[in-house]
Parts: C-alpha cells; structure tokens; sequence
C-alpha cells in the first residue's frame, strides 16, 4: 500500500457534454508524501483549486484516480480537511463550539471535546477568544479558528485553498508561521494553493509550479533550507526569480487566452 496522496493521470473537464467545456487541469500526476508540505502555485484560472476540490473528494475527476493511503478517494473525510480563503465557520456558535462540532456529530464525550478545544485554542494562539463568535474576530482570528476546527478532526491532510489571501501582508506573514508550527506539530501533509511566490517559497518543502488552464505540472521546485526562511537570503532571491520566470510565460499565456475567449 502506497501511504499519503496519490494523484494520477487526472484530468477534469467542466461542463464535459455542454456546448462550452471548460477543461481545467489536464493529465497532471503528482505525489504528497506523509507530512510534506507541498505548495500549488499558478496563474489564475489554470485549475488548482479544481484540482484540490477533487483530491477533497468534493468532486469527481473526468480521468485518473486519486487516492489516499492506498484508498480510492470518491467522497469527502475528515482526514483530508478543505480550508477556504474566507474561513466558513458557523456565525452563530462561538469559536470553541466551532472547533468542537465535528467531534460533536462524531460523539465524542464533553470531557474530551472540552480538552481537544483547549488544547486547539492554544495551539492557534486563540486562548480567550473561546466564547466568542465569529463576527467578534478579525480575519487572521477566524482563519485561525477554521484551522483549529480543521485539527479538530485530526486531519492527515490539510487542503488549503489560498487560505490567506483575504489578510493584510502582516497577518499573512504571522498566520504562515502559525500554519508552520501547527503542520510541524501535528504530522499531517499539506497541499496549498497560491497565488504568491514569497508565499510558496516560506512555506514549501516543494514548490509544483502550474501551467496556464488546462493545468498541467510545468516545474517542481524542492527547497531544503531550514524555516523559518530568509526571503532576502541569497538562495532565496535565486529561487523566487526562477520562480517568477515560470510563472510570467504562464500568466502571459492565460491572458491571452482569456483575451481570446471575450473577442
Ligand atoms: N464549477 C465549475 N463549473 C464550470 N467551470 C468551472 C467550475 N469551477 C471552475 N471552473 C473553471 O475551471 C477553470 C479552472 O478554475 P479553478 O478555480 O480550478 O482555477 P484556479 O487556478 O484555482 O484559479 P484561481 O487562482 O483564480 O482561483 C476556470 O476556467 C474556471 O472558470
């Protein structure tokens, strides 16, 4: 049995049988080994986040298979956990209520959801902010608070869909190194979408750089140096050049496309 995430051959074509398919990620094969974080990063439309809908088992692939330590993956689980940019908690329960609902339905006594609570408030910095409800936050406060209800569950995998991308550039730069600690801590994997090369390159074990829609691998980027990481290091700036001239063919082939699509 293979353990971890096994993407192979998928392809996904959206609206397959209509007048306008739209195919989005194209015979793409790719591996997350146990607890390696590997970051998604292409231009806009290529189908990333169509790609990590699939690998959540939110959607069928039109070819290939995914599975998940030897599984076929068919349908969602708690133990490959989807988190959105905007974090989607339940307004109406306060934080720790949030954290504990899936282990709630899953029956888990109050003693033991009452523990895993404290012990998620404290490990996403959030002691206090309990008995709050999700409007009292701000954005970093709740992502973190989804991220907390997303451990909850004890995920092997976390998908993350441009998870920080709603924040301002200084709670982004804090919430990556909580994501850091948390992922170091639980031993789960990671598979993050994103848009933001400094992004990819703090947090990555390997960078997988996408091609323009349909997406398909064009560069896989490991990187080995230690976090937290230097951006202004020289190693660092050599990787985000090449990172940028993957990435600039890509965008300026996906602009043109769209151009060509609205003429
Ligand atoms: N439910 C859907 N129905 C039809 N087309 C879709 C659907 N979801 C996505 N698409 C199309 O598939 C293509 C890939 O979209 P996707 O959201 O996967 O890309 P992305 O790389 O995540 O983009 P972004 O970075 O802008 O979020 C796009 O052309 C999009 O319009």
């Amino acid at each position: 049995m293979t353990l971890g995430l096994k993407i192979t051959n998928v392809s996904k074509t959206w609206n397959p049988g209509g007048p306008q398919p739209v195919p989005a990620v194209r015979n793409l094969t790719l591996d997350v080994e146990l607890g390696e974080f590997v970051v998604l990063l292409g231009p806009s439309g290529c189908g990333k986040s169509s790609l990590l809908y699939i690998v959540a088992g939110l959607e069928d692939a039109t070819e290939g298979s995914v599975t998940f330590d030897g599984l076929e993956v068919t349908e969602p689980s708690p133990e490959r956990s989807l988190i959105f940019q905007e974090a989607a908690l339940y307004p109406w329960l306060t934080v720790r209520d949030n954290i504990t609902f899936g282990l709630k339905i899953a029956g888990q006594s109050p003693k033991k959801q009452e523990e895993a609570a404290e012990r998620l408030l404290r490990l996403v910095g959030l002691v206090g902010a309990g008995d709050k409800r999700p409007h009292e936050l701000s954005g970093g406060m709740r992502q973190r608070a989804a991220l907390a209800r997303a451990l909850a569950m004890q995920p092997k995998v976390l998908l993350m869909d441009e998870p920080f991308a709603a924040l301002d550039i200084q709670t982004r730069a804090r919430m990556q190194g909580h994501l850091l600690n948390i992922w170091e801590s639980s031993q789960a994997s990671v598979l993050l979408v994103t848009h933001s090369i400094e992004e990819a390159l703090a947090l990555a074990d390997r960078v997988v750089v996408f091609t323009a829609r349909p997406g398909q691998i064009k560069a896989e980027i490991p990187i080995s140096a230690p976090r937290p990481r230097d951006m202004r290091s020289p190693e660092m700036i050599d990787l985000a050049i090449e990172c940028e001239a993957l990435l600039a063919e890509e965008v300026e082939k996906s602009f043109k496309e769209q151009e060509q699509e609205l003429a």
